[in-house]
């Protein structure tokens, strides 16, 4: 079965009542409610191959849970069209069910009061997998996530770690060719995101999942995802391999300095950014065709500053996502005055007409 993703023109309106303030608001809203339309998503569009791994970012608010529902099949779209492996997930959702696994960091799918290894039992069941197939399975997600420590062990009791690697076994055990994930790693130690990571890596390399991942953490996206989508506001704005994103809009040089004086006032200089100010540390980067080469940029740090150290450094993902952020925002505000300017324009006529 294909595991593919296909999402075409795919938008969600929700439609929530505002309640008025004060006593007398609260009364004017129950007979009269005051209607707001949020465009959560807006004409987004992507495609993911069978195992692909790919990231969704996008800030607080931009999308990616509204867009993640839908390809669950939780939510139904305003517009537009999504396939996973082949199936519309809000219109046969038990099909669909069956053809995907899901893991939302933040909540857990599995039975509160029950141990862990019976909440894989009864999804044995619901599942309909044979009993050699799920220990055989169980056995790798075990060599892999270590769950036999834990899995006696009541939901209830685990720690977030131990709950999160249980869940991520339980949306596999009915082996699914397309796995959701949303911020699965949220608020986990290192150790334990790694070996969350680790996982991941083999479903997809060796297993052949497609992996739809939302985070915000930019570590997990350089070790696992070789294409990115970013969504803001609601609207796909970017959608390209890490490699690319980095050509785009990464630095292709970044000069660290330590000051010898901590408070010191640090201001860029034509062709030269300040890209980050922690403290006494400062880095400084490329801007725009006036930029230095990185030899006079060194000079130029040097000659401006009193530094006690002064280094070169890999561009770091989160400022080439910031980068992105930035342009995309222009992008779209421009997108949006040229909406404007055409609306205006169009009606023009039709008002020179009226007149
Ligand atoms: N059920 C709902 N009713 C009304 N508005 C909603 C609903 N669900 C989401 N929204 C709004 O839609 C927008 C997108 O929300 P969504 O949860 O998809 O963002 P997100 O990108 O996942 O954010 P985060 O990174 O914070 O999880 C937000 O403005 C949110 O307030």
């Amino acid at each position: 079965m294909s595991g593919s993703i296909e999402v075409r023109g795919l938008s969600r309106t929700f439609h929530t009542t505002v309640r008025r303030p004060g006593f007398l608001g609260a009364v004017r809203s129950l007979i009269n409610p005051e209607r707001v339309a949020k465009h959560a998503v807006i004409d987004i569009g992507f495609e993911v191959q069978p195992g692909e791994l790919l990231a969704l970012l996008g800030p607080n608010g931009a999308g990616k849970s509204t867009t993640i529902k839908m390809l669950t099949g939780i939510l139904t779209p305003t517009a537009g069209e999504a396939r996973v492996a082949g199936v519309v997930p809000y219109e046969e959702r038990e099909r669909n069910a069956r053809n995907i696994g899901a893991v939302f960091g933040q909540r857990t799918q599995l039975w509160w009061d029950l141990p862990v290894r019976e909440s894989f039992a009864i999804l044995r069941d619901i599942y309909d997998v044979p009993a050699d197939e799920h220990a055989s399975r169980l056995r790798e997600f075990d060599e892999l996530l270590d769950l036999s420590s834990f899995w006696d062990t009541r939901v209830r009791h685990l720690s977030l770690g131990q709950r999160v690697r249980s869940d991520l076994a339980a949306a596999l055990l009915h082996d699914p060719p397309v796995v959701f994930l949303d911020e699965p790693t949220i608020g986990m130690d290192v150790v334990v995101k790694e070996q969350v990571r680790e996982f991941l890596r083999y479903q997809v390399e060796e297993r052949g999942r497609t992996v739809l991942l939302t985070t915000h953490d930019m570590t997990e996206v350089e070790r696992l995802a070789e294409r990115v989508v970013l969504i803001n506001h609601g609207r796909l704005v970017l959608d390209g391999s890490l490699d690319e994103i980095r050509r785009k809009f990464g630095w292709t040089w970044q000069v660290r300095a330590t000051l010898a004086d901590a408070h010191a006032a640090v201001e860029p200089w034509p062709g030269v950014v300040l890209v980050r100010r922690e403290g006494p540390q400062v880095v400084f980067g490329p801007d725009g065709p006036a930029a230095p080469t990185v030899h006079q940029a060194l000079k130029q740090v040097i000659e401006r500053y009193e530094v006690t150290d002064i280094a070169l450094d890999e561009a770091e993902l989160e400022d080439v996502m910031r980068a992105a952020y930035a342009q995309a925002g222009d992008d779209l505000a421009a997108d949006m005055a040229r909406d404007v300017a055409g609306d205006v324009a169009a009606q023009a006529p039709a008002q020179t007409q009226g007149g």
